[in-house]
């Protein structure tokens, strides 16, 4: 007779400890039920992996469960393991119907990601059993300490069990305890236990492995040949031996009063079932774990190699109770011999736990990459090319994000990814995206539309106003729809160029301020309102406006006040910078009639792509993270950021991000935003490139000039839009990269602490002017009839030592003579931010980049306080800074108050200027006095005299 077959005539059910699609759709595993008798399937995050993850014979399936629609890839892998399980339990169903339910059962095993979580396992567990929706079902869960009291939970709840990683006697009884107390619960419920079935994997192979090695050890330390022999002996026989006494618990547990209750209603045992019984020393016998442990009610899984090898010279006798008392013996000796089996099963179910991670880590990463391959062009693409050393770099730090399984810890706001400060309180940007109204945004939209404004303007800063400012730019004007504008300034000359750009009357403004406390929306607000107030009278003003801030708010209480037309609530758990995929860029969006629904549609593939269960070396979002903050450390600390033409505004709200999260504690990463591409000459070796740009825009001189620049071993990043349509998928992942390098910096990416330190600054002056009437008074260092030059004592006299003397173009010169190689320059006008004045600063900062070589800066304020601001000060002590302001040709006024815009923007500047100084920054500024366009000629001048 067939020897496994046999094995039916001593009560013991062989499982297949295999699964694959092909292997059930073919009929094989018919086959094995026909000729073996097999009674069950066992499978794993191995097997699965096996099977999935290292061929293609899965990926037809994963091409049309996409077509269904994109997924998390934990899902499309569950989708697969799910049907698979069913088939293979379809199968077994006529086995588990002619046996009563005792037999004819499939084994799908919980994430092991979630061997330490009691409520993950139980929901997972009772989400895999509705989802299998088959009474042949056996759900797996670990016999870890957070898994035992799921296992109870869920017997409790009718859910059949197959308890894995079992290693110990002393585990296997809580095990079966677990298993008793949940079916006394779940019978007291009224439940009947008949249904209700469990095995208690217990598991051998892997057992000797780890003894035996120990044993060799000793044997090989020990001088006594006896002592070597009696070492010896026990090689390959702790596995059975330990098995053997657990089968004498066994019948122990399910006998005598509590059991024979159980038993009285209909409950079945919970069989021991010999797991890991593939002989892994090829010393031993290839049927070792089956010949051994053949006795009555245990089920044996046994992987297709030793099912083949047994079925061909297997021999059957009824072992399993066989010298019970050589078996205490065994374990005695051992004991004897200074091993521990206590902390080696210990230590297996550890290992056991990492073996199955380890899998479900290679698995997943598989299914991304499938994933990814099938969406092909809908996920946008990133191409690192990063040189050997950051290369080698990023690959260490991969590997270990993935065995300290970083972005799941990430993803479930585990705040020692960072500094272990408060940064789980910051992560709700991670969900917005899937959290957005999008019905809501489409209902706003249609009202905006209906009301024919001509103009909409968002009055915000920094990351109230760079998203919408990045969507302005990036989309064009939609039919029908209102232009959309953005300002972030206080300067006098941008607040009324806005005026006069739009049509007050058919305008509706956006009030953006998460806090609601920040100066420059409220003075916008006021002026706007004033003067819509004047267009169409102050009972109707309040109907043109919108707020976008955060619940309770001082914004939320004006505006109700003011009778705004609609308030939208932010996220508090959402920092500014991370807000552009929450109201603050989807209400603008929005009005401005871009489709919310395509660009979030578009944004989750990539927040699907950055997943939690997308590992580190598949996750776009972990992999420029990791490269961003690994070069960083590396002193490549300027990421320079390559817009192209229909993206070209992208740099500036990615400038906010990457700085307002990284710089500070003297750490960060300085961005680079809107210099051109050059030739690699004039790049100091500080430098990260990305390139980012739709399809289709780059031209062979663009990609010669990157080409070149990889060559000459700087790192690049490329990064290919479909379309603008992906911005989402951008702004998304730029944001995880920029958390990841937080972690990789070791600093807090969520806080902003030296943006607080200016604002104070600021807010003493302007309480001085309230008071006075006048800014404090300042003396100039030097003094012309076209500009004034002022700085601290310090820098005043390392400059007069560098020589400054009487003329601009001495200080300058000073000054400028202060750049090294790694630092950076910039230019901080407070100014209008108009074409003009962006060519004249561009044309300044070129000339700096290409004769000192040092990455440049060009800024307008106060604008990038609320961005950049916070890594000048806070950052790398790397910056020189060139602060620039000017009289201002027309003042305005802000409403009920006596500090007008002039006078809060030159308050502003001050306040900035002071906290540089007093961190010890390199700082100079130079005030323009007269006409404002002829004094910007004259300091470019005198900029390009003094680097010559
Ligand atoms: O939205 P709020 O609260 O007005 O803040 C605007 C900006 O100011 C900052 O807090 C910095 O001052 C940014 O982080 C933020 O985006
Ligand atoms: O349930 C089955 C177990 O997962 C399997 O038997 C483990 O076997 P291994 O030790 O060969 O990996």
């Amino acid at each position: 007779m067939n020897p496994v077959k046999a094995l039916e005539n001593h009560s013991q059910s062989v499982w297949l400890d295999f699964l694959a699609r092909g292997f059930v759709a073919k009929g094989d595993l018919q086959k094995l039920i026909d000729s073996d008798g097999v009674k069950g399937v066992t499978s794993n995050p191995s097997i699965f992996e096996k099977a999935i993850g290292s061929s293609d014979e899965y990926d037809g399936a994963i091409g049309n469960a996409l077509k269904k629609g994109d997924r998390p890839v934990a899902e499309l892998f569950e989708h697969l393991a799910v049907e698979d399980i069913q088939h293979a339990a379809d199968v077994l169903r006529p086995v588990y119907d002619q046996l009563n339910g005792n037999d004819g059962f499939v084994s799908l095993e919980v994430s092991p990601y979630l061997a330490m979580d009691t409520k993950g396992t139980i929901a997972e567990a009772e989400r895999l059993w509705k989802d299998v929706s088959r009474k042949n079902l056996m759900v797996k869960v670990p016999a870890t300490p957070e898994g035992l009291p799921a296992i109870a939970h869920l017997i409790g709840e009718g859910i059949s069990i197959n308890i894995t990683l079992l290693f110990s006697q002393k585990v296997y009884v809580q095990v079966a305890e677990a298993y008793l107390k949940g079916l006394e619960k779940y019978v007291a419920g009224g439940g009947d236990p008949s249904h209700v079935a469990s095995v208690a994997s217990f598991f051998v192979s892997r057992i000797d492995s780890a003894v035996d090695k120990q044993l060799d050890e000793k044997i090989a330390r020990a001088n006594d040949p006896t002592e070597k022999e009696r070492l010896a002996a026990l090689k390959g026989k702790v596995a059975i031996a330990n098995a053997k006494l657990a089968y004498q618990e066994y019948k122990r547990l399910f006998s005598g009063p509590r059991w024979n209750k159980l038993a009285a209603k209909g409950a079945k045992p919970q069989r021991l079932l010999w797991a890991s019984t593939g002989t892994k020393n090829k010393d031993y016998r290839d049927v070792l774990y089956v010949e051994e442990l053949i006795g009555p009610n245990t089920v044996n899984t046994v992987p297709p190699a030793t099912l083949d090898a047994f079925r061909d010279h297997g021999k059957v006798r009824d072992s399993l109770e066989e010298n019970v008392d050589e078996a205490r013996h065994v374990l005695a000796e051992l004991e004897k011999s200074g091993i521990s089996l206590d902390a080696i099963t210990a230590e297996l179910v550890k290992d056991g736990v990492k073996l199955f991670a380890d899998a479900a880590d290679k698995l997943y990463g598989a299914v991304a990459h499938k994933r990814a391959t099938v969406l092909g062009g809908t996920i946008d693409r990133q191409d690192l090319k990063l040189g050997s050393d950051i290369g080698k770099a990023v690959e260490t730090a991969t590997e270990e994000w993935r065995l300290s399984a970083k972005i799941r810890r990430l993803w479930s706001h585990d705040k020692s990814v960072w500094t272990g400060t408060d940064e789980d309180r910051w992560l709700g940007w991670l969900n917005s995206p899937a959290a957005a109204d999008v019905a809501d945004y489409e209902d706003f939209a249609r009202r905006v539309k209906g009301q024919n404004f001509s103009d909409a303007v968002v009055l915000g800063m920094g990351g109230s106003s760079l998203g919408p400012e990045v969507l302005a730019e990036t989309f064009a004007k939609k039919p029908g729809f209102p232009k959309l504008h953005v300002l972030d300034s206080t300067d006098p000359a941008q607040v009324r160029a806005m005026e006069k750009a739009v049509d007050i009357a058919k305008t509706l403004f956006i009030v953006s301020s998460k806090s609601g406390g920040t100066t420059e929306p409220n003075v916008m607000k006021d002026y706007f309102f004033a003067c819509v107030s004047k267009a169409i009278g102050a009972e109707k003003a309040g109907h043109r406006f919108i707020a976008v801030t955060d619940p309770g708010s001082s914004l939320e209480k004006l505006a109700t006040k003011q009778g705004f037309a609609r308030i939208f609530h932010g996220d508090p758990t959402i920092g500014g910078r991370y807000s552009v995929l929450s109201p603050f860029g989807l209400v603008p969006a929005a009005a401005a009639g871009i489709d919310v629904r395509t660009l979030i549609k578009q944004t989750l593939a990539m927040v699907r792509s950055c997943g939690p269960d997308v590992p580190p070396q598949e996750n776009p979002g972990v992999q420029l993270g990791l490269a961003m903050g690994l070069a960083g450390l590396d002193g490549r600390d300027k990421v320079t950021i390559v817009s192209s033409k229909k993206i070209s505004d992208f740099g500036a709200w990615a400038e906010q991000l990457i700085a307002e999260s990284t710089g500070k504690e003297g750490k960060g990463l300085i961005p680079i935003d809107g210099e051109p591409l050059g030739e690699p000459e004039i790049y100091g070796n500080d430098r990260f490139f990305i390139d980012i740009s739709t399809e289709g825009e780059s031209d062979a001189a663009h990609e010669d000039k990157l080409a070149a620049l990889e060559k000459a071993g700087h790192p690049v990043v490329r990064i290919v839009m479909k379309s603008v349509d992906h911005i989402g998928q951008e702004f998304f992942r730029f944001e995880v990269a920029t958390a990841v390098a937080g972690a990789i910096l070791g600093i807090n990416p969520f806080n902003q602490p030296d943006v607080e330190a200016a604002k104070i600054k600021t807010r003493e002056l302007t309480a001085a002017f309230e008071k006075s009437g006048t800014l404090p008074p300042e003396q100039p260092v030097m003094s012309t009839a076209q500009a004034d030059l002022y700085t601290d004592q310090k820098n005043a006299a390392d400059l007069r030592k560098a020589g400054a003397d009487g003329d601009l173009s001495s200080w300058l010169k000073a000054h400028l003579s202060r750049i090294h190689a790694d630092d950076y320059m910039a230019l901080l006008a407070y100014i209008e931010r108009d074409h003009a004045h962006i060519d004249t600063l561009q044309h300044m900062r070129l000339e700096v980049r290409d004769k000192r070589h040092v990455a440049t800066c060009a800024e307008f304020g106060p604008r990038f306080l609320h961005s950049t601001g916070q890594a000048y000060k806070g950052g790398p002590d790397s910056g020189v800074f060139l602060q620039i302001t000017a009289d201002d040709a027309e003042d305005v006024p802000v409403p009920g108050q006596k500090a007008s815009f002039g006078v809060i923007k030159a308050a502003q500047a001050r306040g900035d200027f002071d906290v540089l100084t007093e961190r010890g920054r390199r700082a100079l500024r130079v005030h323009l006095k007269g006409d404002l366009d002829a004094g910007l000629k004259m300091l470019d001048r005198a900029i390009v005299e003094a680097l010559n």
